[in-house]
């Protein structure tokens, strides 16, 4: 059965005293082991909290990583800087990083296939925008997102990759997909992966992000294709987040 996986996205949020109350919540929390929990703050607390999870069972997670690795790319860091450092996932192709930041497509698999070469995981994000919604094309955008950043992998490099669909219309907005709404759409990408392999399209973990909160977590989760969540503004509330990590046991 797949692990179910719960991942905090600080965005540009967060402090040294957020990182050291997180560090002391999880000390007194006693997660499940059957739960993987990764928090990702904003790149100058990952030190911080790698002193303040050391131990505890939370992994360290990026918000993004350039395609290079190494050379003249001022203010930016290498997926294997973030290896060496001792972090684990990193986020590609989140849709903030898409629009706000022009990548496209191909850059979106340029930082998937660095994250890979360097030995992180990487938490593909996909997900519609409201006009494709309402036009019906929800499935071919995110199909089409994904089919771009995994197509050309080998499979073992697939088996690395997991999806969290974000819808845009409901991150940080406080309009969820409904736990329906979810599912269908992580059926359809389970689906799509079946196509390729069927034994990867089971083990591959699909997370949902958008607005989870400790009051929506549970029914989101207990959807047969929801495997985890992708959190963002309730990941900066301790009494939350966790609430969502024991949602998901
Ligand atoms: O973008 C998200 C996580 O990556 C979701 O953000 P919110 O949970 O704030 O909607």
């Amino acid at each position: 059965m797949r692990t179910p996986l719960i991942a905090g996205n600080w965005k540009m949020n967060g402090s040294h005293a957020l990182v050291e109350a997180f560090g002391r919540a999880f000390a007194d929390a006693a997660l499940p082991d059957s739960l993987e929990v990764v928090m990702l703050p904003p790149f100058p607390y990952l030190e911080a909290a790698r002193g303040a999870l050391a131990n505890v069972s939370v992994r360290l997670g990026a918000q993004t990583l350039n395609p290079s690795h190494a050379g003249a790319h001022t203010g930016e860091v290498s997926g294997g800087m973030l290896k060496e450092f001792g972090v684990d996932y990193v986020l590609v192709g989140h849709s903030e990083r898409r629009e706000l930041y022009r990548e496209t497509d191909d850059d979106v698999y340029d930082r998937l296939l660095a994250a890979l070469n360097a030995g992180l995981h990487p938490i593909l994000c996909v997900g519609e925008t409201l006009e494709a919604r309402d036009a019906g094309h929800t499935n071919d955008v995110v199909l089409r997102q994904i089919g771009h950043a995994l197509a050309p992998l080998e499979p073992e490099q697939r088996a690395r990759v997991t999806i969290a669909y974000e819808p845009v219309w409901a991150i940080g907005t406080g309009r969820t997909a409904t736990p329906e709404q979810a599912q269908e759409v992580m059926a359809a990408i389970r689906e799509y992966q079946a196509g390729f392999d069927p034994g990867l399209a089971q083990a591959m973990r699909l997370l949902y992000g958008g607005s989870m909160n400790a009051a929506n977590a549970a029914e989101l989760l207990a959807q047969p294709d929801i495997d985890g969540g992708l959190v963002g503004g309730a990941s900066l509330k301790v009494d939350d987040f966790l609430a969502i990590c024991h949602s998901a046991r």
